[in-house]
């Protein structure tokens, strides 16, 4: 008798939706290999459960809500070998509030998520490729908005480094539309790593691969300072010495820094249709180090130390000498397995991916050094994690407490109920410390569970690092995630709280919480007829765009 799950000979033979790597069918099915199977399978979801099931107490003082976003690819990719990074953005928020959490989870209606909607298909190609995409889309936005979620003047920034943030509404999640900062910020690309100055209330952000349409290998920057008002008070342009990665950033009082890592671009490759980004291994890892006021283009500096790979920054300031501290985690190797060095294949590059180690590094730049001036760390913590997060109230001053979703390789892993660790091993959460560098205050998430990024909930009036930390945990045998709520200083003890989701969600990138007071007070501003109004969606297609529909650009979709 045939089994249920098995389709009948009425239906046929399950259809070869992929030939030769490529999607030879509009079937919603997707691609056999590991970054759809498992726990990376695409979720999909939409939707709201009102109070979620609770083990054990969510502390009664929390009040706001945890958004975090992760890429989640809506249909099957026009490419068999397409990679997590391609997803489309899904924002997650948890909205906390009187030991009572609520979930909701929407997509953010990109112009890429509207056009594909209406094909019922993916028409967008190879990650930051456009060279690789259906005719149908020329000169659309090609983003996903899918590597941060930010609260910004009411209104929540859905941000990926290849274009415009898209901004939506923090109570409802929905998407209102592409936001250049009221027509301020037309650069073809944002970062996902935007900084907030808790004195000024500024906004410091950047974009890479800035000069033209955001998909030609431009090595030019650009700086913005938007203040707490809304206004752009800055905006420098600089030249890197290659377009090379620039992912995150620091911030001190004077300088911001930009860490730029050897994935290299190449126009050549991108037209080839391969990928956008290719290790070099010769090649130095960068600190492009610019003035927050008054930049001009001859005002960088690029330091320069030994190569190796930039995973995020934890803080940065600047110590009584005006050197600035500048703390973030470094591998030893090309953690973007999935962007191999030219020439190489993505199984070569994953050889040696288990080996990688990521301590925590403290670089103490002195601005004054000439341009191209060999740097070395002035400190190395041997812990191994990523996705450090700090007290954000001390963005730009001198901090001690750190937390990441750290590796512990001493502890058991169940490889036979989970298989390979989806996302790398993060199966512990870490709290340490610059002012005691011997607390290891660590939790473990078990042999069948491993961490997304924690965010850090403050408390209010409390010292720096009191308060919550909040993280997703993946399940990785039962492919479901709970979120966990710890004491951020005691996190050895376990969580306080676990909230139950009865469902997977997909491994996200950024999140941060927002406090309930900051939600309620944008939102009666931003009402019709509050003192700051709705906010305003762009208006105008960019610059680029313009240039496109005007032919002057000749920016030839590869065929
Ligand atoms: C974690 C880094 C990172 C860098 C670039 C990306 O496009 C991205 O997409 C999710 C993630
Ligand atoms: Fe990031």
């Amino acid at each position: 008798m045939a089994h249920i799950f098995s389709l009948s000979d009425a239906i046929g033979p399950v259809p070869t939706t992929y030939q030769g790597g490529r999607k030879v069918t509009d079937q919603v099915q997707f691609p056999n290999t590991v970054a759809f199977a498992g726990f990376n399978k695409p979720s999909r979801l939409e939707g709201d459960i009102f109070d979620l099931e609770v083990e054990g107490t969510i502390p009664v003082d929390i009040d706001g809500t945890f958004y975090r976003i992760q890429p989640d690819h809506r249909f099957p990719p026009v490419f068999e070998d397409d990679i997590h990074f391609n997803g489309d953005g899904s924002v997650t928020a948890i909205r906390i509030k009187g030991g009572h959490a609520d979930f909701k989870q929407k997509y953010v209606r990109t112009d890429r998520f509207q056009h594909e909607t209406r094909a019922k298909k993916a028409l967008f190609g190879r990650y930051r490729n456009v060279y690789t995409d259906s005719e149908a889309v020329r000169g659309v936005i090609r983003t996903a908005s899918n590597t941060n979620i930010v609260f910004w003047r009411g209104v929540l920034l859905a941000t990926k480094e290849d274009g415009p943030p898209f901004a939506m509404d923090p109570e409802t999640l929905e998407t209102i539309g592409r936001y250049d900062f009221d027509g301020q910020v037309l650069s073809p690309t944002f970062t996902a790593h935007p900084k907030f100055d808790p004195e000024t209330g500024e906004m410091v952000c950047f974009a890479y691969e800035a000069g033209g349409n955001g998909q030609d290998a431009s090595s030019d920057i650009v700086a913005y300072t938007i203040d707490a008002d809304g206004k752009k008070t800055e905006e420098a342009w600089y030249k890197a010495p290659f377009c090379g990665i620039i992912h995150d950033c620091g911030i001190s009082k004077n300088w911001v820094v930009l860490p730029m890592t050897p994935l290299k671009c190449s126009l050549e490759r991108l037209k080839e249709g391969g990928n956008h980004w290719a290790w070099d291994p010769n090649e130095d890892q960068y600190y492009g180090i610019i003035p927050r006021r008054g930049g001009k283009p001859e005002d960088i500096r690029w330091y320069r130390a030994d190569n190796a790979f930039h995973g995020h920054v934890a803080g940065c300031y600047e110590d009584e000498n005006g050197h600035i501290v500048f703390d973030l985690t470094i591998a030893d190797g090309n953690v973007f397995f999935f962007f191999p060095p030219e020439g190489q294949t993505v199984a070569e590059g994953l050889k040696n991916r288990g080996q990688l180690r990521s301590p925590t590094v403290r670089w103490v730049f002195d601005p004054s050094l000439p341009t191209n001036s060999r740097v070395s760390p002035a400190k190395t913590v041997d812990i191994n994690g990523e996705f450090s997060r700090i007290d954000d109230r001390f963005v730009t001053k001198k901090y001690s407490h750190f937390w990441q979703s750290a590796i512990d390789p001493t502890k058991p892993y169940d490889a036979t109920k989970c298989g390979p660790p989806a996302g790398g091993l993060f199966n512990s959460l870490g709290h340490y410390s610059w002012d005691d560098e011997s607390l290891r205050d660590v939790y473990w998430a078990g042999p069948t569970a491993t961490f997304q990024e924690p965010a850090f909930i403050p408390k209010e009036n409390g010292a720096e690092g009191e308060g919550y930390l909040i993280a997703l945990v993946n399940h990785l045998d039962t492919l479901r995630n709970d979120i966990a709520i710890f004491d951020a200083q005691k996190l050895a003890k376990g969580p306080l709280a676990m909230l139950k989701l009865p469902f997977k969600l997909r491994l996200g990138l950024h999140g941060n919480f927002v406090d309930g007071r900051d939600t309620e007070e944008w939102k009666e501003r931003r009402k019709q007829g509050g003192s700051v109004g709705p906010v305003k969606v762009a208006e105008k297609p960019l610059p680029w765009q313009t240039k496109m529909q005007n032919g002057a650009n000749g920016m030839a979709n590869g065929h």
